[in-house]
């Protein structure tokens, strides 16, 4: 356990996806990263090195593991004494339990995996292009789709209806670790953590458009014992 005042909760979104370099929606489309991806969480991995992480969050996909992955390679001190480990969903019905052990229960930095950090789910716009979508039915458009706060791409989720699973995932799960003085990873995605930022920055609806998050990029909240932010640094 750390020093209560200096929790940190680390967030990240994934390395870049090969989708991503397509310029394609992907959402809940499983993308790998791409070597870009991968080294622009190795890069992250040596700028959050010196927090030792205690447990990890991150969504179903493949792109936000292998981030979360790559993230703890560097975080050696701790990864010498402790092994991460993905905790698999025991309350799902196709989980037979392949993934328990006995032994070194101590010794692991769990990694809880989560549908409630997903992307958010672009529906009907899933594997299109954003520029070619623009030019078919204008820039204005695909722009409301992608970032405005409560309109819905066609078939899909809204921001408003992502953070309704964001918020509470992370109140009722992360939070808690937090408060108790744990330094957290969390790896997701643009949308599923501009949600959760939104809350923590506590920004307007308005003010929402205009947050962008680069890929591979760590931004480093201080905890502290209440759950408040008292620090924010990008480290870009
Ligand atoms: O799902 C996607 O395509 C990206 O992860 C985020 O896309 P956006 O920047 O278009 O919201």
């Amino acid at each position: 356990m750390n020093d209560r005042k200096k929790a940190k909760l680390i967030l990240i979104r994934h390395g870049q996806s090969t989708w991503n370099a397509d310029n394609r929606f992907s959402g809940w489309v499983d993308i790998p990263l791409n070597s870009t991806g991968r080294r622009e969480a190795m890069e992250a991995a040596q700028k959050i090195k010196e927090y030792a992480i205690d447990v990890c969050f991150t969504s179903m996909l493949m792109r936000a593991k292998e981030t979360t992955a790559i993230c703890l390679t560097e975080n050696s001190d701790r990864c010498e004494k402790k092994s991460p480990v993905f905790k698999h969903d025991a309350d799902n019905p196709n989980w037979h339990g392949w993934d328990k052990y006995d032994g070194y229960i101590k010794e692991e930095i769990p990694i809880y995996t989560s549908p409630d950090l997903d992307e958010r789910y672009y529906g009907d716009l899933q594997g299109y292009n954003k520029a070619e979508m623009a030019e078919e039915v204008g820039k204005e458009i695909v722009h409301q789709w992608r970032r405005s706060f409560s309109t819905r791409p066609p078939g899909g989720e809204s921001l408003e209806d992502t953070a309704a699973r964001t918020i509470p995932y992370f109140q009722k799960q992360i939070l808690p670790y937090l408060k108790d003085g744990n330094n957290v990873l969390v790896s997701a995605h643009g949308n599923s953590l501009r949600s959760i930022i939104m809350h923590l920055d506590n920004l307007e609806e308005s003010e929402v458009p205009g947050l962008e998050l680069a890929t591979g990029i760590p931004i480093v909240y201080t905890v502290n014992e209440e759950g408040k932010i008292v620090d924010k640094q990008i480290l870009e």
